[in-house]
C-alpha cells in the first residue's frame, strides 16, 4: 500500500464509526492523487500524510454528527481540491454532488479524481457561484463551504442555490462568533436563518466551529450581488 497512515481510530473517535475497507481504499487513492499532482495545480500547503488526513479528511466530515447526509442533492462553493465534497461524495455515496471553483486548475484536477475513483453522481463545474446562482436558483437541499469566504460574504453567495427550508452548512474557524457580530443582520435580508451552531474542541488541528443555516423564504431579486459590491460592503474578502 503506497501510503502508510493507520490511525483510523481518529475517524471512530470523532465520527463514531470505523471507516469501511472500500471507504479506506478510496481516501488512500485521493491522497495520492493529491499529493501527486500538488505542484501542477498548486492545491494545499498541507501534504504530510497525517495532516491531511485530520486537517482536510476528517475536518470536512465532522459536520455530519450533526446533521443526517444520506441522498441529498448538495453543492461545495469554492471546493478547492474537493474539500468537503469529494470526501463526502467518498463516505457518502448516495449523496449527488456539484463541486464548484471559479479556478479552472481545481476543475481539472478534481475531473482527474473524479474518474480514478470512479465517483458517480458527481460533477464539477468553472463557475462562480455569485453567477451559477442565478442558473441554479432554489436547486439543492444543501450547500455547504469550507474556508472561502467571511461570513456575509458566502451566505451572500450561497443563499440562491437552496431550495426553501434548505440548509447552508459553513465550516468556519475560531473567528465564526466575531463574523456573525460583524454580519449586519444580513441573514434576515437574505430570508436565511442560524440554526445551529456546532463548536469543536481543539483535538491538535485547532477550534473549528460550523455554522447551520436554514433558508427560510426566497431569495430577494436583489442577491446575489456582483462579487465587487458584495465584498466592498462587507469590508472583508
Ligand atoms: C481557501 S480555498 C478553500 C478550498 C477548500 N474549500 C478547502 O477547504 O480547502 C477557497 C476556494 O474558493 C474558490 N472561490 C473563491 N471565490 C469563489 C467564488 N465566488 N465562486 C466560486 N469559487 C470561489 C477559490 O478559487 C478557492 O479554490
Amino acid at each position: 500500500m503506497w501510503t502508510m497512515f493507520n490511525n483510523w481510530k481518529i475517524f471512530e473517535d470523532n465520527l463514531g464509526f470505523v471507516p469501511s475497507e472500500e471507504i479506506k481504499d478510496k481516501l488512500n487513492e485521493y491522497y495520492k492523487i493529491l499529493v501527486e499532482e500538488n505542484l501542477k495545480y498548486n492545491l494545499t500547503r498541507i501534504t504530510n500524510e497525517e495532516d491531511v488526513y485530520e486537517k482536510h479528511f476528517l475536518d470536512s466530515l465532522l459536520f455530519t454528527k450533526e446533521t443526517k447526509i444520506d441522498n441529498q442533492k448538495i453543492i461545495d462553493i469554492g471546493t478547492g481540491p474537493g474539500f468537503p465534497g469529494i470526501v463526502l461524495k467518498i463516505f457518502f455515496p448516495e449523496t449527488d454532488i456539484t463541486l464548484i471553483d471559479s479556478n479552472n486548475k481545481k476543475i481539472n484536477f478534481l475531473n482527474i479524481v473524479i474518474k480514478k475513483l470512479n465517483l458517480k453522481q458527481i460533477e464539477a463545474k468553472h463557475a462562480r457561484a455569485e453567477e451559477l446562482a442565478r442558473i441554479e436558483n432554489e436547486k439543492y437541499d444543501i450547500a455547504i463551504s469550507r474556508a472561502v469566504a467571511y461570513l456575509d460574504v458566502i451566505l451572500e453567495l450561497a443563499v440562491r442555490f437552496l431550495k426553501i427550508q434548505g440548509k447552508l452548512i459553513l465550516l468556519k474557524g475560531p473567528r465564526a462568533d466575531e463574523e456573525i457580530k460583524n454580519s449586519k443582520n444580513i441573514d434576515q435580508k437574505l430570508k436565511i436563518k442560524l440554526t445551529n451552531k456546532q463548536s469543536l474542541a481543539d483535538t491538535g488541528f485547532g477550534e473549528r466551529i460550523n455554522l447551520f443555516y436554514e433558508k427560510e423564504k426566497s431569495t430577494p431579486e436583489l442577491y446575489p450581488r456582483e462579487y465587487a459590491k458584495i465584498v466592498k460592503e462587507s469590508g472583508k474578502k
